[in-house]
């Protein structure tokens, strides 16, 4: 359906994303990204305060998510930053909706994590990025600029509020790419001990022991990622510093819920996907029976797999009583199976076998997730497997993870960076030489390092 992105990778330019440490080379153009670990270019120039250290966000073309890292106690934060900082924590953990589009999503904390040497738990928050404008009188009032000079971002928004944040809330968003990100969060998940993170579906193609079962990520190279968010990007990532942006896809989550509202009359992503539960697509789609009266058997068709999407919509009469739960159903059918064809095709070219779908439009969507889970199987004839998160928006967890980059001392700060963005040992080094081998040890090119000096406060 999207032919032009099957061909097209979009890649972003790696030395677009300036970062503290660069090893010299990853720069060449060559459709793969090497992902770094390290602060924005930003960092060099910081002073007076550091970047905001707790929180991180990734404002998307439909939902801000917003990580908040509660540390168990603020010993370390002096006497105007802990007032802020409770301040601020009242408002967040005080309650779970925020307005009337706002949410934390409380399943989804993260305790007992160690972040840069602090303990603490990790919130999550969601707001339609429409309310944008809201939440930065919120930053406003609640003096977010109080406490830093800046703060981590990534997804579109980064860029596209880059100016109203630093105009009107005095802060200054630290960019990160969108697509690091998520490598970087995905991998943040086996550092998770406490609750399996990942998790596929068993006999998927038997709907009455089809179960959810958890899956071992330790090892999970090389392996798929398919983003569905408002729409799709996909990754082939080859080791946890080696990802390319393989493909993507309009035709994403923000389609689904568009439609929907256009067929449906719906609001909401939830009203949606609950329409949808109680429909039934058969009513809007021509099935191959449809057209055959039976399977296409000469080319493995059977009788009840899809032959054309709303298909029955081109009769007036079907028109006439349709249903929306049967339009909701087939949206969602729709756009589910787009995404899962363009992904085994994905995984065919890259010889991959482990796809793991993440993105928000898996969220509360069970009918999706098996119906890949079901598409991998029953179209690889058993080869490919569908993977899950339970935190299908795992990209967030980045900008806590780069919180050593922001921190106040700057010795410290070298150090906790180090410690947590490469694995959980405890590098010391402050180096340009020293960073180069620690690179080299990882089998990376280590020559002509740089490493970005923070000005002195
Ligand atoms: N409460 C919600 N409101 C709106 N959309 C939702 C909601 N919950 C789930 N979704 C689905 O999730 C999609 C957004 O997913 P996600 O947050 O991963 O992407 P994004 O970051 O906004 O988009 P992109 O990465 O393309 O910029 C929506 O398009 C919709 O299908
Ligand atoms: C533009 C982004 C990367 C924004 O997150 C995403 O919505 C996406 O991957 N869209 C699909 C674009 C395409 O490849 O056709």
């Amino acid at each position: 359906m999207d032919d032009q992105s099957l061909t097209n990778g979009h890649l972003s330019d790696p030395s677009s994303n300036s970062l503290s440490v660069h090893s010299h080379g990853n720069g060449d153009g060559n459709n793969e990204n090497k992902l770094r670990n390290g602060s924005p270019d930003s960092f060099c120039d910081l002073h007076v305060r550091p970047s905001m250290p707790l929180f991180g966000m990734d404002i998307g073309g439909t939902l801000t998510k917003l990580v908040y890292f509660e540390p168990d106690h603020f010993d370390d934060f002096d006497q105007e930053e802990r007032e802020t900082l409770k301040t601020i924590q009242r408002y967040l953990i005080g309650s779970t909706a925020y307005g009337t589009t706002g949410i934390r999503d409380v399943h989804l904390e993260m305790t007992n994590q160690n972040i840069c040497g602090r303990e603490g738990k990790i919130h999550f928050i969601r707001f339609p990025t429409s309310q944008m404008p809201a939440f930065i009188d919120l930053a406003k009032y609640k003096k977010f600029s109080g406490l830093a000079s800046g703060i981590c971002a990534t997804g579109g928004g980064a860029y596209m509020f880059e100016d109203v944040f630093a105009s009107e809330v005095h802060l200054q968003l630290h960019k990160y790419d969108e697509l690091d990100s998520l490598v970087k969060g995905i991998h943040y998940i086996d550092r998770y001990t406490l609750k399996s993170e990942c998790y596929y579906f068993s006999n998927p193609l038997d709907p009455d022991n089809c179960e959810k079962m958890p899956f071992d990520f330790q090892d999970p190279y090389p392996y798929l990622v398919v983003n569905i968010g408002s729409g799709v990007s996909i990754l082939s990532v080859r080791s946890k510093y080696q990802y390319s942006r393989v493909s993507g896809t309009s035709l994403g989550g923000g389609t689904f819920l568009g439609l929907c509202c256009l067929l449906t009359g719906c609001d909401t992503f939830e009203e949606a996907i609950e329409l949808a539960s109680r429909g039934d697509s058969k009513n809007i789609d021509k099935l191959v029976r449809d057209i055959y009266g039976g399977d296409y058997s000469k080319f493995g068709l059977k009788g009840d797999a899809v032959a054309c999407s709303f298909g029955q919509m081109m009769s007036k009469e079907k028109r006439k009583c349709a249903k929306k739960e049967d339009l909701a159903r087939a949206t969602l059918v729709t756009l589910t199976n787009n995404i899962g064809s363009i992904a085994r095709m994905c995984a065919k070219t890259e010889k991959i076998e482990r796809v793991v779908f993440v993105g928000n439009f898996l969220r509360v969507n069970t009918i999706s997730m098996k119906l890949l889970a079901f598409a991998m199987e029953y179209w690889s004839n058993g080869l490919l497997k569908a993977l899950f998160l339970e935190h299908e928006h795992i990209s967030h967890i980045l900008e806590v993870d780069n919180i050593g980059c922001f921190i106040k001392d700057e010795k410290y700060a070298w150090d906790v960076w180090a410690e947590a963005g490469r694995d959980s040992q405890p590098y010391r080094h402050t180096t340009a030489d020293a960073w180069a081998r620690v690179l080299e040890e990882e089998g990376q090119d280590g020559t002509g390092v740089t490493v970005w000096q923070r000005h002195q406060n």
